[in-house]
């Protein structure tokens, strides 16, 4: 085990923020994805990490060795920020060097390993050039180098590709894991973006106010969220509040809802979960002597109040009353309503 957390507690001194009872492993080679809004304590996560500051209570322990006391420097971790942080008066070649010169390893050495990192970024052309006369895509590419040109323990993504524009992301995400996967080290990426996380990572942890919610693997985690807060993070979602009718039978807003609830006694309060791909447009509304085609289960007809072409989906919402569903389909003529199969619902606590 690389990274463990162990009933980690950190409150700043108002004692409002900060990070609760967190648990959590990082294996080698492993890539952990952290997730969660604004304020929920990804930047606290990183920070005790990396030993800018210790945990109040818990254990932090980095390749069996516990951290408390640890200065930041002695800890071995390569670390990538958003802003890049190169040096602007150093050249690539330099910049990618210099924790092997803090390190002492002799000049010649240092040279050769950095110019294989640089190869491994796909940036040998680049060894004079001057940080400023990069792209920002290169730039991330020559920071990652120097995390990783010394063999760090661990490597920290602190929000990486927030900078880059979308086009340059998705080949950034496939570097960083190809590159992370290679050199089989553990890797803890921070970030705002949940496509990033589901994409990029082995298992994903989802935090909110101070708490870790869930860990799982990104479609463990997509198909059988915990509960709403994470259903809503991870992905778009349909939730509904309701109570259980029956072991198939859940009383809703939109009416009764045709799905497995046998594990959950009648008359709970529960949350229903419908992904938008699992909505099914129907073209017209079933006739009555259609009675027993699958139409009939779970069909809802409404208005189509928005309706929004991303190109290989369109993504619209119908209005029953005041309740929205949202459907996402690659078919792009009228729709009348919508039909949900039953074993496309979840059941989350509420
Ligand atoms: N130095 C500080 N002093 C007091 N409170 C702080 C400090 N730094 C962060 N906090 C609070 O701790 C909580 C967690 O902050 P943190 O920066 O870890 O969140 P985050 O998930 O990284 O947010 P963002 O995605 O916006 O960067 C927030 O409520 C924040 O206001």
């Amino acid at each position: 085990m690389t990274i463990r957390f162990e009933n980690v507690t950190y409150r700043y001194a108002d004692g409002k923020g900060g990070l609760t009872d967190i648990n959590f492993d990082v294996k080698t080679g492993e890539l952990l994805a952290v997730i969660g809004p604004s304020g929920s304590g990804k930047s606290t996560l990183l920070k005790l990490l990396a030993g800018f500051m210790d945990p109040q209570q818990g254990r932090i322990e980095i390749s069996g060795r516990d951290m408390k006391g640890v200065a930041a420097r002695h800890r071995d971790l390569g670390i990538v920020f958003q802003s890049y942080a190169l040096f602007p008066h150093m050249t690539v070649l330099e910049n990618i060097a210099y924790p092997l010169q803090l390190r002492r390893v002799a000049r010649d050495e240092r040279i050769e390993r950095a110019r294989k990192a640089l190869q491994e970024v796909g940036l040998a052309h680049a060894v004079d050039r001057m940080p400023a006369t990069l792209s920002g895509g290169q730039q991330q590419r020559v920071a990652l180098a120097r995390a990783l040109v010394y063999q760090p323990k661990a490597l920290l993504l602190d929000e990486p590709l927030s900078a880059l524009d979308a086009s340059l992301r998705g080949e950034m995400r496939d570097l960083i894991t190809h590159i992370q996967r290679t050199a089989n080290i553990a890797a803890i990426l921070v970030t705002h973006d949940q496509e990033e996380a589901l994409s990029m990572a082995d298992r994903v942890a989802v935090i909110h106010e101070g708490s870790l919610l869930q860990l799982a693997a990104p479609r463990d985690l997509y198909d059988n969220p915990v509960d709403k807060t994470v259903a809503a993070f991870v992905g778009k979602a349909n939730l509904w509040p309701g109570k259980v009718l029956c072991p198939n039978r859940v009383l809703t807003e939109l009416g009764e809802v045709v799905c497995n609830a046998e594990d959950w006694q009648v008359g709970a309060s529960v949350t229903l979960l419908v992904r938008p791909e699992a909505v099914m447009p129907v073209i017209s509304e079933p006739s009555a002597a259609e009675g027993g085609t699958h139409h009939s289960v779970n069909y809802f007809q409404g208005d189509l109040v928005q309706d929004r072409f991303l190109g290989a989906v369109r993504r619209y919402d119908i209005a029953l009353g005041d309740q929205i569903i949202t459907g996402e389909t690659g078919y792009r003529g009228t729709v009348a309503g919508v039909s949900i199969a039953p074993d496309q619902v979840r059941i989350l606590r509420s």
